[in-house]
């Protein structure tokens, strides 16, 4: 593709994170435009298609990667219907940004793996958007200067208001713990090697059977132990909070990302309500960032490593949650692709 050219992006599942993409596309970044959007829906498709100048709806990805003016593809279906649009991506050679996860379990993330590697290039960028955050860019220059030594430990808070009604004590794990997997590999640099899962009394917020909140233990290569808190229900905000801790100091993220504000003998600050306004500056600059480097026929951002090994990670924390005991990751040699 020219790099003049606008990049003309089919996106595919037009829900909560696919409309919010399609309006960012539209919108608020430039060198792109929704030429195609998919959905099994067909009728969420169609109405969204006919608000947008040149858009095409379609209820098959298959259809819409085959199309003239679509260059790149955007996937927000749910996790388990990645494997099939990622294979079908790959087999046309068309550059994906892919939300997380990659896919739901190891096994099929590494078919997704084989594939790319036998295409020769990588083609994919996973949406583990925390790695555009501002504050986690700033904590992750801040470990790489040196200057408060070796990470010892990272403590992670993840709390949601609620999670939809079909949320499950896996997804705990593979949908939302699955961002601390990653931010952890990508802070420390190095692998997470097992998970251990505690479960502490339950909310009575959360439905009944659910084992919210948890507390999920990582070690990592270099003997780094990270703790992860995931709340599904804390009924009150969105929060998401990170603290390094290391040799010379502690570096926290995350604890003040709106104005104090004090006022009538009181202080205090707004809590965002969810992922989509916590993260909002970060989406952006993710999908920003994907356009530009396909535009110039690069890749980078988090590939499709990082998310196979996520899913290796999950996979161990799945069985972890399940048996109570510590369950070591298992994962293969990195191939020359991704080094
Ligand atoms: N990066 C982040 O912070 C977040 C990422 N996500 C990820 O985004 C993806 C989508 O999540 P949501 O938008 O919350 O889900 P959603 O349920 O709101 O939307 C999914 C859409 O995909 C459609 N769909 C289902 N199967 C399909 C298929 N085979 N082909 C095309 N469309 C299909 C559904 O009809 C629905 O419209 C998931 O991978 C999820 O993990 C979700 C929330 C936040
Ligand atoms: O990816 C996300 C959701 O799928 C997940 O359910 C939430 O817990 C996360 O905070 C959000 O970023």
């Amino acid at each position: 593709m020219p790099p003049q050219r606008e990049l003309g992006v089919a996106v595919v599942g037009t829900g909560k994170m696919g409309a919010d993409h399609v309006r960012r596309i539209e919108h608020v970044i430039s060198g792109a435009r929704v030429t195609a959007v998919v959905d099994i829906e067909a009728e969420r498709v169609k109405s969204l298609a006919a608000g947008i100048e040149g858009c095409t709806a379609y209820t098959e990805p298959a259809a819409a990667m085959a199309a003239d003016d679509v260059d790149a593809v955007l996937i927000a279906s749910p996790g388990p219907a990645h494997e099939t649009a990622l294979l079908e991506a790959l087999g046309r050679d068309l550059p994906v940004l892919c939300e997380k996860p990659l896919t739901p379990d190891a096994a099929s993330a590494l078919r997704v793996l084989e594939a790319e590697q036998r295409l020769g290039h990588r083609r994919i960028q996973v949406g583990f958007m925390r790695r555009y955050d501002a504050e986690y860019l700033r904590l992750k220059r801040l470990l790489g200067t040196g200057e408060l030594g070796r990470t010892l430990m990272l403590h992670h808070r993840h709390r949601n208001l609620s999670m939809p009604p079909w949320f499950t004590n896996e997804m705990l794990i593979n949908d939302s713990v699955v961002h601390e997997m990653d931010v952890t590999r990508w802070l420390l640099d190095q692998e997470i090697t097992a998970v251990t899962v505690l479960k502490p009394a339950a909310s009575t917020l959360a439905p009944e059977g659910m084992d919210d909140p948890q507390l999920v233990l990582f070690e990592t290569e270099s003997g780094a132990v990270v703790d992860v808190e995931i709340f599904g229900h804390c009924g009150y905000g969105y929060q998401v909070h990170a603290e390094a801790v290391c040799e010379r100091g502690t570096a926290r993220i995350g604890d003040e990302p709106g104005p104090r504000v004090s006022s009538e003998g009181r202080w205090g600050g707004r809590i965002t309500p969810d992922y989509i306004e916590r993260f909002e500056d970060a989406y952006d600059r993710q999908v920003q960032a994907w356009v530009d480097t396909t535009r110039r026929g690069e890749v980078a951002g988090p590939g499709v490593w990082d998310g196979y090994a996520a899913a290796s990670v999950c996979e161990a924390g799945v069985l972890a949650q399940r048996e109570g005991r510590r369950v070591e990751v298992e994962l293969i040699e990195r191939p020359a692709l991704y080094r």
